[in-house]
């Protein structure tokens, strides 16, 4: 089994390379090595591999950044996606690529499932929900993977921010009415690899998108404070900042994400047997975050 990995430096990209190492032969790619944007580029490299199977981990994902850099935004998030899609068609390969949560608007009740209505608030959900469209059209075989709020071992996320605040400010706060499923890198890396494994077996396989994140959802507040909680019990900082939970409105950014993040994650667990990340443990390793 062969595999091409985009984007493998990133915090998805690095746990999913040390993950397939074991089991496939790999064609990791960092941007320098493959730019995604660059049709001729992925074509050449990709024809010349032949991957049963190209994983897409590679992504513009600097949500404020985006409100300024949108042709950035979607040239990776989209027109990379594209390019990929046209070459798996042409060599029969599956497409896994990577989506978010940030493609809905968050103003719904209940966790959002994949036949639900999409309507993103900022450039970067924009982005990446046109790069899913992009998918859809160009590719027969491919699976999109929704997840929200990753944080792992490798790249920038909120739990390697809230570390390092922490060593400066004595006081955070927090947005508390915004509410998602944390989820570690590393089960997202896992839940790609079982999926693959599950093509590769020969069982049937429905291609479309399917949403994947953690359990229990929380609020950003509630995630800093689960943070900071497992930070004073593994005495990795010298001392626990005080955090206040705080509206949206007093935290004004340049993007606007959605209220409402949860994602539903049943129908993956129904096709595949992916459960939710449990991200409550992944952070009883915080050291490896810092
Ligand atoms: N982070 C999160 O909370 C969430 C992420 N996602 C999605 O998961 C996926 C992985 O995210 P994550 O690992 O956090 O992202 P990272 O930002 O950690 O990594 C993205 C990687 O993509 C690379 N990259 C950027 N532009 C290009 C390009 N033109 N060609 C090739 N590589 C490029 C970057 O390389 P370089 O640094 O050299 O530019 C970087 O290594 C993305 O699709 C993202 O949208 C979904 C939900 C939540
Ligand atoms: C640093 C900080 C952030 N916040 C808020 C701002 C925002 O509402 C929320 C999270 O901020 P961040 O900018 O760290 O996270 P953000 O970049 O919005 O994270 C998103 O990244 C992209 C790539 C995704 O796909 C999403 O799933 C999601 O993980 O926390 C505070 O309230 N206080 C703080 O001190």
């Amino acid at each position: 089994m062969k595999v091409l990995i985009t984007g493998c430096n990133g915090q998805v990209g690095s746990c999913l390379t040390e993950r397939l190492i074991a089991e496939a032969e790999v064609l990791a790619l960092d941007s320098k090595r493959l730019d995604i944007t660059d049709r001729e580029a992925v074509f050449s490299i990709v024809s010349e591999f032949k991957p049963n199977y190209i994983i897409n981990a590679a992504a513009y994902t600097a949500v404020d950044r985006a409100e300024q850099e949108i042709e950035l935004s979607y040239a990776v998030n989209r027109n990379g996606p594209l390019n990929l899609a046209q070459v798996a068609k042409e060599i029969g390969a599956v497409l896994l690529h990577i989506s978010t949560d940030y493609v809905f608007d968050g103003d719904g009740g209940n966790p959002y499932k994949e036949s639900d209505k999409t309507g993103p608030k900022s450039v970067y959900g924009q982005s990446k929900l046109a790069g899913e469209r992009a998918i859809a059209e160009a590719c027969p075989k491919y699976l999109i993977l929704r997840t929200a709020w990753v944080f792992g071992e490798h790249g920038t996320n909120f739990v390697k921010t809230m570390l390092r605040v922490a060593e400066s400010r004595d006081e955070l706060s927090i947005v508390g009415d915004q509410f998602g499923g944390p989820t570690y890198a590393g089960d997202v890396a896992g839940a790609l690899i079982t999926m693959i494994q599950h093509v590769e077996q020969g069982k049937d396989t429905k291609w479309g998108v399917y949403h994947f994140s953690g359990m229990p959802y929380a609020s950003w507040f509630g995630f800093a404070s689960a943070i900071f909680t497992a930070a004073e019990q593994q005495q990795v900082l010298a001392k626990i900042p005080t955090l206040s939970s705080i509206p949206t409105s007093a935290y004004p950014t340049p993007a606007k994400r959605p209220a409402n993040s949860r994602l539903d994650c049943f129908k993956i667990e129904k096709q595949f047997g992916i459960k939710p990340s449990d991200w409550l443990t992944a952070l009883n390793n915080i050291q490896a975050y810092k």
